[in-house]
């Protein structure tokens, strides 16, 4: 075993985009990266880049330190029973990015682990991810080497684990929600005369330019907008045309019932592996 070594169990599209991101800023030598598929013919391209490919989570898990789990919540039972044989105190640290498993999930599968839920989202592959972390007291030996790993893949944020729901709905679910307010942009400009194109160039530097405004000032939103809106300009007559149409009540109430579903699923898990 390699202290540097990762497993990646489940290259799926979480899974793919870590292992992306974790090689791509170098952090990461390609053959320390081990991930697993049941199928791998689908992640052949990562082994080419010279990852190291398996359909063996237990072989994997015998080579690497850092253990993380991305497969999705109702394949996790089957995971954690290929690797518990395999898992020892004094080699493995567990990471897990699955949506609605809580810490002492894992440790009633496989016992008491150093345990790290993390909550990424699929921008790690470009190293601009918002990762959320949460530990158990085992983990805490471990915090800041988790922080640097994360951090080298964009921002990381340390909460208590019962705000990992809400963080799954804003930070990860949060990529697809900011895709949609863009793709409707790029829209609207293409009715106003742009090619298709141009108009999406424009939404996503747009986007980037608002979202680096608020980071770089540390500003609130409603700053920025008051430097936009001219009193009886364009942009106070389509903002507040927008907001009459619901764009705030439709993300709060979109974000809310994100959160719902995964109290919901959550709970269904719990009712059926009962
Ligand atoms: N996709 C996203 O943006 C985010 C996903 N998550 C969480 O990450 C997890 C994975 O999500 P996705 O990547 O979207 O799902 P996915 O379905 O794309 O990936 C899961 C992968 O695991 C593989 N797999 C299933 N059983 C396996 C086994 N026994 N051994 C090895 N591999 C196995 C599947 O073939 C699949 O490729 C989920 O629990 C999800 O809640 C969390 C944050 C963001
Ligand atoms: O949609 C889902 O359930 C997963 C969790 C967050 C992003 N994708």
């Amino acid at each position: 075993m390699n202290n540097s070594n990762v497993a990646i169990l489940g290259a799926g599209n979480l899974g793919i985009a870590i292992a992306e991101g974790l090689v791509s800023n170098g952090q990461f030598k390609p053959e320390n990266v081990f991930v697993t598929r049941r199928n791998t013919k689908s992640i052949q391209f990562l082994k080419d880049k010279g990852l190291q490919v398996t359909n063996s989570n237990s072989e994997a898990v015998k080579q690497c330190r850092w253990i993380m789990l991305c497969v999705q919540p109702a394949q996790l039972d089957n995971v954690l029973n290929d690797i518990k044989p395999h898992l020892n105190l004094e080699q493995h640290v567990l990471l897990s990015v699955i949506t609605g498993v809580t810490i002492d999930k894992i440790v009633q599968s496989v016992g008491d682990f150093p345990i790290v839920r993390s909550m990424p989202n699929t921008a790690i592959a470009v190293q601009q991810s918002m990762t959320c972390l949460a530990f158990n007291d085992r983990a805490s030996q471990v915090e800041q080497e988790i922080v640097d790993i994360f951090n080298c893949l964009g921002e990381t944020l340390i909460i208590e684990e019962e705000l990992m729901a809400g963080a799954t709905a804003l930070c990860s679910s949060g990529i697809a929600f900011n895709m949609r307010f863009i793709r409707a942009a790029t829209q609207g400009g293409i009715q106003l005369g742009l090619d298709a194109e141009d108009a999406q160039k424009i939404a996503v530097q747009v986007s980037k330019g608002a979202s680096t405004l608020l980071a770089v000032n540390e500003s609130h939103p409603e700053q920025e907008i008051d430097k936009v809106t001219t009193p009886e300009g364009c942009t106070i007559a389509g903002l507040n045309e927008m907001e009459h149409q619901g764009l705030s009540s439709a993300v709060i109430k979109g974000l809310v019932t994100s959160f719902q579903r995964i109290q919901i699923l959550k709970e269904q898990r719990e009712k059926e592996s009962a």
